[in-house]
């Protein structure tokens, strides 16, 4: 095992370290060890990222390692544990905008293959961590890779709406074969250095503690002709004949066109790895420099950046993650109710790890809620996403209990029982008294306000709403919703559990329907109200589809039952009549036990495997509602557009997630982007809805709006919000600071 011996005055005097200006975008640090072999240190807190000031700095450290006589050798690793989280992100911006433009191939071709894979001493990189993205295309550049067992090694720059843009695209290929390259590149799904070992994507694994003596150690077995000083662009032999390699591009491109035909970047990217397998890798890596440039400036590539900065805003609450506040230890968990939504919340604690207590009211109740935990972890085994003894594990974790015994002791209640607001306040009304003082009072309710629930007891401060979505233990938002008077504590709390249950959350104002169900109303009203005036339930359904939402309103609709649809109405009705349309359609069908999937006919008939077709009875229904709402065909409306038919459906929408920003219930717009993303399914490429909003633009919208508001009604009247910032020609994201300061 090779020792780093450094004397202080040595180390000193062969230490480089380039960095380049004075700003903090990160650089490289060299040591030259006593055995010759440079160590160069990937340094850009918190990741490691590759801005252009590391990508400098790397070509500096490595062209002074190849000159240097006293270096024989190179290791390539990242400080603190991460290899590198991949090209800086954050320099997306500038680059779409032209502010900083390299010339085309400086880095893939310059620093990465010729400075890098083409250095006359043997480099290797040792991963820890993670090496994703660009991190994973410069260690794949090195002559040979060491890692840990559970570093995280992948290309996902397909989630960027880009390629791999440093080489992966080639090189990928060649080290694990084309169609393992093609599973890791078009599902963005990383591997574990174990695996990456099985696949040859790494050369050896090792400890963290011993893995930079390793490189080095592999590094001079390189130069000793020991081990094979190999370049990955120039590999050939895992990669399959051209002939079967063209079979399985094929199939991927079948592939990747059902998953996502509203994508062009994954055919783009199997477009460029064929190049490469028919032409030759430099011509591969020209092709994929060129793609990477083009897509992007893409609007899936804007959209999808903006997401992911997005999503990792929505903990960053102001007023509350600024107070320097430290999460609380929560040790143990009471829900209450085992039904659908009650035994999936259990579930996604459970898989955090917290040890959950779980009340119903009678026997029966609790073993069915038991049980529906059960099967939500057994189906995780089937799909081998669990292990049989963690599964074990896990059903140990969960107590079923009838009283409030058990509940002296617990941090947190989650209460999950049906939508009755006097159930609910009498179940508060216990928890005071049961729970110990400290203990987090949560709601999980959809729609009714948090006031309403806990008007009968004191401790205001320690109510909060955990609102799931259903299938609590699969989706993967948490809407946490305060009142005026509920502590920064107690959110920062919720924050950090949902962190643990691996959730993204969105902190939102209390007001019925929150944010989500605020912006999914208007969704189906939409639909409803063109349906009374001429258009096609199907039609609206495939468009939108189309669109890219997981399913249309009615089809949804049929998903979530009438049942539920019908006291949401109720709900809005009251609390929002202006704007609330009110059709009977959805009525009439319940009535005739028509009540949604669950009875296999609602705006659809269902079979008995659950496959959606059209029926042909549903005009009568239709005929029957619009006969009571009083309104007539409009022929316009019959020969709908796909155009018109999403901004009729969607104009709405972003019209409520407006006045949900007016009233302050989202602090910031992205963060409805998100909760648009997570919550009702809005396609990410298209960047949440006030995103996709503002690439249209706040006036085109108003006028829209306003043209429909004088032909049908209130329903469409855009808000004081809305309108504001068209009269400005400003974006919708904009605060409502920034449209000030442009009055
Ligand atoms: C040319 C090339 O082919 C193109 C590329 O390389 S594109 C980049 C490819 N890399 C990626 O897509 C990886 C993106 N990052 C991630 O998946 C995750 O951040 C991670 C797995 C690295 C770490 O996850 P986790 O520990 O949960 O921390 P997370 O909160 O996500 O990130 C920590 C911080 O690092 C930032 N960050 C992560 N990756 C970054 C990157 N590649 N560039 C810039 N910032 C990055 C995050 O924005 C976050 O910043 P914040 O603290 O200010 O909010």
């Amino acid at each position: 095992m090779r020792i780093l011996q450094f004397e202080s005055s040595e180390t000193k005097a062969k230490q480089s370290h380039h960095s380049t200006m004075a700003g903090n975008r990160g650089h490289t640090l060299m040591e030259v060890g006593r055995d010759g072999v440079a160590i160069i240190t990937i340094v850009n807190p918190p990741v490691n990222s590759l801005s252009f000031d590391v990508l400098r700095s790397l070509k500096e450290s490595f062209d002074e390692a190849v000159r240097r006589d006293d270096v024989k050798a190179i290791v390539v690793t990242g400080a603190k544990g991460k290899f590198s989280g991949g090209f800086d992100i954050s320099a997306f911006g500038g680059l779409q905008e032209a502010k900083e433009r390299p010339k085309p191939g400086w880095i893939s071709v310059e620093i990465i293959t010729d400075t890098i894979e083409a250095a006359r001493k043997p480099s290797v990189a040792a991963i820890d961590g993670l090496a994703l993205g660009g991190g994973l295309e410069v260690a794949m550049a090195c002559n040979a890779r060491l890692s840990t067992p559970t570093a995280q090694l992948g290309l996902p720059e397909l989630q960027l709406g880009i390629i791999p843009g440093f080489g992966g695209t080639q090189r990928l290929p060649r080290l694990v074969g084309l169609t393992k390259a093609l599973e890791i590149i078009l599902a963005s799904k990383p591997v574990k250095g174990k695996e990456a070992f099985s696949l040859g994507l790494v050369d050896g694994l090792a400890s963290p503690n011993d893995l930079v003596n390793n490189a080095c150690k592999l590094a001079l077995d390189i130069l000793g002709h020991r081990r094979p000083w190999t370049a990955s662009l120039y590999k050939t032999d895992k990669l399959e004949p051209l002939g079967e390699a063209r079979e399985i591009l094929k199939f991927a491109r079948a592939q990747a066109r059902k998953r996502a035909p509203n994508l062009h970047h994954p055919l783009v990217c199997i477009d460029v790895i064929e190049a490469g397998i028919a032409a030759g890798p430099r011509t591969g890596l020209w092709k994929e420099a060129e793609a990477f440039e083009v897509l992007l400036r893409s609007d899936a590539c804007k959209s999808l950046v903006h997401v992911f900065f997005a999503q990792r805003g929505t903990s960053k609450v102001p007023g509350v993650t600024d107070r320097g506040l430290v999460p609380r230890q929560v040790t143990k968990v009471a829900i209450l109710g085992g039904g659908l939504m009650g035994s999936g919340i259990a579930t996604a604690l459970i898989l955090g790890n917290y040890p959950v207590v779980l009340k119903e009211v009678n026997e029966k109740f609790l073993d069915a809620g038991i049980n529906r935990i059960k099967a939500n972890l057994q189906s995780r085994v089937k799909k081998g996403k669990m292990t049989k003894e963690n599964f074990e594990k896990a059903m140990s974790l969960v107590k079923g209990v009838l009283d409030y015994e058990s509940f002296r002791d617990v941090d947190m209640v989650i209460e999950a029982v049906i939508e009755n607001v006097s159930l609910k306040q009498q179940i508060f009304a216990d928890l005071e008294k049961y729970c110990p003082p400290h203990c987090i009072l949560a709601s999980n309710t959809s729609t009714i306000d948090l006031n309403l629930i806990g008007e009968k007891i004191k401790s205001q401060d320690r109510i909060v709403g955990a609102h799931f979505f259903s299938p609590a233990h699969v989706m993967p938002l948490l809407e946490i919703v305060r009142t005026k008077q509920t502590s920064p504590q107690v959110i920062v709390d919720v924050l950090n559990i949902s962190k643990k249950i691996k959730k993204t959350p969105v902190v939102v104002g209390n007001c019925t329907g929150f944010a989500v169900n605020r912006m999914f109303f208007p969704y189906t009203q939409a639909g409803l109200l063109l349906v009374e005036r001429g258009a096609d339930v199907y039609q609206i359904d495939r468009v939108i589809t189309k669109f890219g939402m997981p399913m249309g309103p009615f089809r949804l609709a049929d998903l979530v039952g009438f049942g539920v649809a019908i006291a949401t109405g109720m709900q809005f009705i009251q609390n929002f009549p202006d704007r609330t349309y009110k059709s009977m359609l959805i009525p009439l069908l319940q009535e005739d036990k028509r009540a949604g999937e669950t009875t296999r006919k609602g705006f659809y008939l269902y079979d008995d495997k659950r496959k959606a077709s059209p029926d042909p009875e549903l005009k009568n229904y239709v005929e029957k509602a619009r006969s009571i709402s009083g309104v007539s065909v409009d022929p316009k409306l019959t020969k709908l557009q796909e155009k018109d038919i999403i901004e009729m459906i969607f104009f709405p929408v972003v019209n409520e997630a407006c006045r949900v920003l007016d009233e302050g219930i989202a602090v910031k717009a992205a963060d409805l982007d998100i909760s648009a993303i997570m919550g009702m399914g809005f396609p990410p490429y298209r960047g949440g809805i006030i995103f996709w909003a503002d690439s249209l633009g706040s006036k085109y919208i108003y006028s829209r709006l306003e043209k429909w508001s004088e032909l049908y009604g209130e329903f469409f009247k855009p808000c004081a919000y809305l309108a504001a910032r068209a009269v400005k020609g400003i974006p919708l994201s904009a605060s409502v600071e920034q449209v000030k300061s442009r009055m």
